[in-house]
């Protein structure tokens, strides 16, 4: 919808051929954003051939996908379109970033990341809502702020590719923690705890990759931390309050996409690559893959050496 202002149409594709038809039927996304109709130059469709005329394409598909949507599209893009990946994870398989993704499978787009505090719903309502737009280059950033901007959306520029990357990637996995924290009902200040040393482990992840500090402790960085650890509408601490109310993984899931159990155990590969320390995202993978029990973690987190605060 964000996307459509100031345009005549803007093409809507999606894999799922049923889900297509009951968008262009209904007008509105009833299994996601119910109550929010599209805005009325969204055109749903099933045909990637409708990209050929898109100066602009918006990648939103979960990360592990992220690929293969790719792949498929790129016969269809435009020369020199952008591709902007608006996914928060890093592919399990390859430990890549999704700029990296992109930039692999269409090399001739022009790739962009926009990540930042934002529930889809809260967006589509039209709340205000903040984030940052990351090209290599500062003009084309620019433009595509310019392009994508509405007033109540705003976009932020910058070309720390990989800090606005990290951020998103980190604090899914982050959000787990506290979603656990809240279901395992340790508390407030735990809770503030765990958003800081999470913050902590971010910040030093994204410094390992030469993030600059503004955009850590920006929109995407610090930003959508504090949003998706306390917010029982983010899905990541959603999946958290459930292990911690004593779901077990497979359980916990509830249908919903929650990024962070997709990313864990490849955020915490990419650390240990880089030898950052991240003992909560580790944690959350170790129970995510049934290593570690949350009263485990709890114990294991709290026992560490004392130290300085870094
Ligand atoms: N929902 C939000 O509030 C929000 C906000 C900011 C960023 N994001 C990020 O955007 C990405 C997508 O999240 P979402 O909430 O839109 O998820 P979603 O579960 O609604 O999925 C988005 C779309 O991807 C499609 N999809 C799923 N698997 C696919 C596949 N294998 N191939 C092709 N298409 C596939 C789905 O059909 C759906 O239309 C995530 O990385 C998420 O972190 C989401
Ligand atoms: O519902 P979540 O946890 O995927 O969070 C959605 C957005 O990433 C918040 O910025």
């Amino acid at each position: 919808n964000v996307a459509s202002a100031g345009r005549d149409r803007v093409p809507l594709w999606g894999h799922d051929t049923a889900h297509i038809a009951a968008l262009a039927r209904d007008r509105e996304n009833r299994r996601h954003l119910p109550g929010l109709p599209l805005a009325p130059a969204v055109a749903p469709t099933a045909d990637l051939s409708d990209l050929a005329e898109a100066e602009i394409v918006l990648g939103v598909v979960p990360a592990q996908a992220m690929r293969s949507v790719v792949r498929q599209a790129r016969p269809y893009l435009r020369k020199g379109a952008a591709f902007v990946t608006c996914a928060k994870g890093i592919e399990r398989d390859t430990l890549k970033f999704m700029s990296e993704v992109v930039a692999e499978e269409a090399p001739e787009a022009e790739v962009a990341v926009l990540s930042g505090p934002s529930f889809a719903s809260d967006v589509c309502k039209g709340l205000p809502t903040a984030v940052t737009l990351a090209a290599g280059d500062d003009a084309l950033a620019q433009h595509l702020c310019e392009q994508l901007s509405t007033r109540t959306f705003r976009l932020y520029r910058s070309t720390d590719l990989r800090g606005v990357e990290i951020g998103g990637a980190a604090k899914n996995v982050l959000a787990i923690a506290c979603g656990m924290a809240a279901g395992r009902a340790l508390g407030a200040s735990a809770q503030a705890a765990l958003i800081a040393r999470g913050f902590a482990e971010l910040r030093r992840l994204g410094e390992a990759w030469g993030a600059r500090q503004e955009t850590l402790m920006g929109l995407s960085g610090l930003g959508d931390l504090v949003l998706t650890c306390g917010s029982a509408q983010s899905r990541n601490f959603a999946l958290g309050y459930a292990l911690g109310g004593g779901e077990t993984p497979r359980e916990a899931n509830h249908g919903k996409l929650a990024e962070g159990a997709f990313t864990a155990s490849a955020l915490v590969e990419v650390a240990r690559e880089r030898q950052i320390e991240m003992p909560i995202a580790e944690a959350v993978a170790a129970i995510l893959t049934n290593r570690l029990s949350v009263e485990g973690a709890i114990d294991s987190l709290l026992m560490r050496p004392l130290r300085a605060e870094a």
